[in-house]
């Protein structure tokens, strides 16, 4: 047996195929999947992560590549050093919705939890994704400032209340709700995974997954 084929790559998936037998190698070349950016918009604590993540896992079971672009991890890498003023989450989210164009494009399903409070530069990233034929999906996660929180994940509202930091979003800082998203998720009378099934059947309906 080839290592190839001891990893499976050659055995009939199926031998009722009247073509004859498929094989796992047939599965990749012959329908490579289209890319797409879906960008979880929302307030601090919302549940862009915990809904992003929960929708990779579902794409990852069914062999899809993904990519997480969460807005810490990027704010330590390729936007390290910008901070919280509306210029700096400008530039920051442009930044990101330029490197998920990029991956989309490539076939990953590209996903993004990042606040992005302002339409202008969600806007930017819709048109440049439009500009390049990537298809792009905007969820808002609108879960009310006062149930963020009360959850807190990170503490920030409470400090925030303790004086530390101001220009938190939502509470001192403005977050311009998106006026036509493809999709809002309401995550105070459902489940994560309610949230993500909704979201996994709209990549459906789009014909995405
Ligand atoms: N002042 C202020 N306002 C909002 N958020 C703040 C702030 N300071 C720190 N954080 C934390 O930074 C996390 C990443 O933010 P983002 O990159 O998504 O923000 S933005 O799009 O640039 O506005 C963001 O992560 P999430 O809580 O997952 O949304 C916040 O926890
Ligand atoms: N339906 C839901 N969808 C997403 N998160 C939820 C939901 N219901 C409760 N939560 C909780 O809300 C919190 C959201 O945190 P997180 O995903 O880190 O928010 P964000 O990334 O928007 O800052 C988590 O503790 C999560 O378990």
């Amino acid at each position: 047996m080839t290592d190839l084929a001891s990893q499976g790559a050659t055995a009939p998936l199926t031998d009722s195929d009247a073509a004859g037998p498929r094989t796992r190698r047939d599965k990749p070349e012959a329908t490579p999947a289209t890319g797409f950016t879906v960008w979880l918009t929302g307030l601090p604590s919302a549940g862009k992560t915990t809904i992003a993540t929960a929708l990779a896992g579902l794409l990852r079971a069914t062999g899809r590549r993904v990519q997480v672009l969460d807005g810490d991890e990027v704010r330590a890498t390729g936007s390290l050093g910008l901070g919280f003023s509306r210029a700096d989450r400008e530039t920051h989210v442009r930044r990101v919705g330029y490197a998920a164009q990029r991956m989309a494009a490539r076939g990953a399903c590209v996903l993004v939890p990042v606040i992005a409070p302002y339409a202008g530069s969600r806007a930017a990233v819709r048109t440049r994704h439009e500009a390049e034929a990537t298809p792009y999906v905007e969820v808002h996660v609108a879960t009310p400032v006062e149930v963020c929180s009360r959850r807190d994940v990170k503490g920030l509202y409470a400090q925030q209340a303790a004086g530390e930091p101001t220009g938190l979003t939502g509470v001192d800082d403005p977050y311009e709700p998106p006026e036509s998203p493809d999709l809002r998720l309401d995550t105070r009378d459902s489940t994560v995974s309610a949230c993500a099934g909704r979201l996994y059947a709209h990549l459906m309906e789009r014909g995405l997954v």
